[in-house]
């Protein structure tokens, strides 16, 4: 799961991941994570999702990290934004507003460029990549994040039925990915209509990841 692989599928438009409106699960369950007023929220992996323009609409400063230019250039366009464009060595920020995306690998973001962020919003960003990247990918956003809360969406299936992208994630391998930098609650667990892509059964679970030192004890 390389980076040709995701340039090529937003050049030929195959972005069945891609939501007609904003996630449900974000809207109902992005209160848990008990974010100030105009918090800066990162959404890893953004796409050109309509999520991002429900966090703009609550008030949220959001920033986002995307390979792809074409879908970056088309959620700015989507937003009415004209973004001021800066090269960043790898990577290339586009800023207007309160949006601003890193286009590029995340892997080549630092926590400088990202600036600190009061939490992450991840729908379909962990479960995107292959066993083989996950666990990079979930500490280099620890590091690049600060260890900022998150509210995940993971999916689970039986990955014998079906390859990914997307790829199951189940509570066990969450708890290696993060269990060692974060508490773990599942607020939410349920069927996905129609099964993943009418092939098999699936569920998705949200997650809400606090930092340990910041959970509360007796
Ligand atoms: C499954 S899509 C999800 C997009 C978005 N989160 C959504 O819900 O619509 C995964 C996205 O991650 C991007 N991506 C994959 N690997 C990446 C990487 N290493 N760095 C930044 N973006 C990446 C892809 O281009 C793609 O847009």
């Amino acid at each position: 799961m390389d980076e040709a692989f995701w340039q090529t599928k937003w050049e030929r438009g195959e972005i069945g991941f891609h939501e007609p409106c904003p996630n449900a699960l974000l809207t109902r369950y992005l209160p848990a994570l008990r974010l100030p007023a105009g918090a800066r929220v990162f959404v890893p992996l953004c796409g050109m999702s309509l999520d991002i323009h429900w966090l703009l609409a609550q008030g949220y400063a959001v920033v986002g990290s995307e390979l792809s230019r074409i879908a970056v250039t088309r959620l700015f366009a989507a937003l009415g934004l004209v973004p001021h464009v800066t090269p960043l060595g790898a990577l290339d920020r586009f800023e207007a507003g309160k949006l601003c995306v890193f286009v590029g690998n995340i892997l080549d973001l630092t926590p400088t460029q990202l600036g600190a962020v009061d939490g992450v919003y991840d729908r379909a960003a962990l479960i995107a990549l292959p066993a083989t990247m996950r666990a990079a990918y979930a500490s280099h956003l620890v590091a690049l994040t600060r260890a900022a809360p998150q509210l995940l969406i993971c999916l689970e299936y039986d990955p014998s039925r079906r390859a990914g992208p997307p790829f199951a994630v189940d509570e066990t391998m969450l708890r290696q990915y993060y269990a060692t930098t974060f508490t773990l609650n599942r607020v939410a667990r349920q069927s996905v209509p129609g099964g993943l892509k009418g092939a098999c059964p699936a569920w998705e679970s949200v997650w809400t990841l606090t930092p340990l030192q910041y959970a509360t004890g007796p």
